[in-house]
């Protein structure tokens, strides 16, 4: 899948300059029941790539295909069907609710739209149940968003999106909002309610942490493209493309009592704009491993290294194997005396993972 938004210019912004290649060649599958974490840092086209799967955003090329059917060409009153089975979770519950609605009229208004408030006792019911279901009294339908706290927001959000009743659920950075305290019990939450209802999840973060506890396999996303997918914990265990090492150096020390032995991984350079990507590998300009010329000409395509491990890097398997390993070792960009601890471990921002230490 591809989408490129355009970058216009003009008084009337009738000129196309260029685009900002946002997603570009994502070819993604997530099975029925499973969570699907997507992670990488800002900018790099994660929320538009779940935008594009809830057929939000419109994709440039490419299809989205949901339990065996296409939604490309669809519209009008079958695309509304579909969508009322894919529902999103924003990250800032604030701004994603309406102020000036009670949480009763919040919650009955997407049920009203897929016609499922089928007459005053069952709908009350239903919220009833709703509420139960998130964990938030049923003294929170009267109440309107301002009036609650920013994780038990968060609950009204997924009881909204709960309200119809879906099967897919698209959570955009959903507790990154979150104080740190009420992050756990939110993941904890959407964890229960998947059990409870059968329901599949795609959870897009910045943290790796976040994704790591949740997911069941997990993509790396870089410069509009996916790096790596593999099983949550193979991932974990043996990252191989470059960049999903540089993001595991930044994961914090679980236990600070653990001698940390692993490579620290240093990136140089900034991430580049998606308006202008580089030629060849995206990550080339970063890499500790960069081969001339190939890295620079020639994009890798998205390979499968393990079963179910997949990886769009030329040299993963001599990373692996540590036949050019000492390149980057002299280039010092990957060095084993690092002491530098990251103040914070999270991706967000534009800034460079760089300089950091991990487990
Ligand atoms: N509607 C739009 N029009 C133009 N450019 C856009 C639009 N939406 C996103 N972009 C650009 O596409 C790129 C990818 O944005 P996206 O929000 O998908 O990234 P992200 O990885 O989710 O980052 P973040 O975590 O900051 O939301 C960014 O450069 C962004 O500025």
């Amino acid at each position: 899948m591809k989408v490129h938004f355009p970058i216009r210019r003009g008084v009337v912004l009738d000129k196309t300059v260029g685009y900002v290649y946002a997603v570009d060649g994502v070819d993604l599958s997530i099975r029925s029941g499973e969570t699907y974490g997507l992670v990488g840092e800002s900018g790099c086209g994660k929320s538009t790539l779940g935008r594009a799967m809830l057929k939000l955003t419109e994709p440039t090329a490419g299809r989205v295909v949901f339990d065996g059917i296409d939604l490309s060409s669809m519209k009008g009153e079958p695309l509304r069907t579909m969508r009322r089975r894919m529902q999103m979770v924003f990250q800032d519950p604030l701004s994603s609710l309406d102020p000036r609605q009670s949480v009763e009229s919040l919650l009955v208004e997407g049920m009203r739209a897929h016609g499922l408030d089928k007459g005053k006792e069952s709908s009350a019911k239903r919220l009833r149940e709703l509420l139960l279901a998130v964990g938030l009294p049923s003294t929170s339908l009267r109440k309107y968003p301002h009036e609650f706290s920013g994780g038990q927001r968060q609950r009204i959000g997924i009881a909204r999106a709960l309200s119809v009743e879906p099967d897919l659920i698209v959570a955009d950075e959903p507790v990154s909002a979150l104080d740190v305290s009420v992050q756990a019990q939110v993941i904890n939450l959407l964890e229960d309610l998947q059990t409870e209802f059968g329901l599949t999840y795609l959870v897009i973060a910045h943290d790796l942490a976040v994704v790591r506890h949740i997911s069941d396999r997990v993509g790396v996303m870089y410069l509009g493209g996916l790096v790596e997918e593999a099983d949550s914990d193979q991932l974990y265990r043996e990252p191989l493309h470059p960049y999903t090492k540089a993001l595991m150096s930044a994961v914090p020390v679980p236990d600070p009592l653990v001698e940390d032995r692993r490579e620290r991984i240093l990136l140089a350079g900034d991430l580049p704009s998606p308006a202008n990507p580089p030629t060849g590998c995206r990550f080339h300009t970063r890499c500790p491993w960069r081969q001339e010329t190939r890295c620079d000409t020639e994009r890798p395509a998205l390979r499968e290294i393990d079963p179910g491990h997949r990886v769009a890097c030329h040299y993963a398997e001599d990373i692996r194997a540590g036949r050019i390993r000492q390149h980057a070792v002299e280039a010092e960009l990957v060095r084993e005396d690092w002491d530098v601890v990251p103040d914070d471990a999270s991706l967000a921002g534009p800034a460079s993972v760089t300089e950091t230490l991990g487990p």
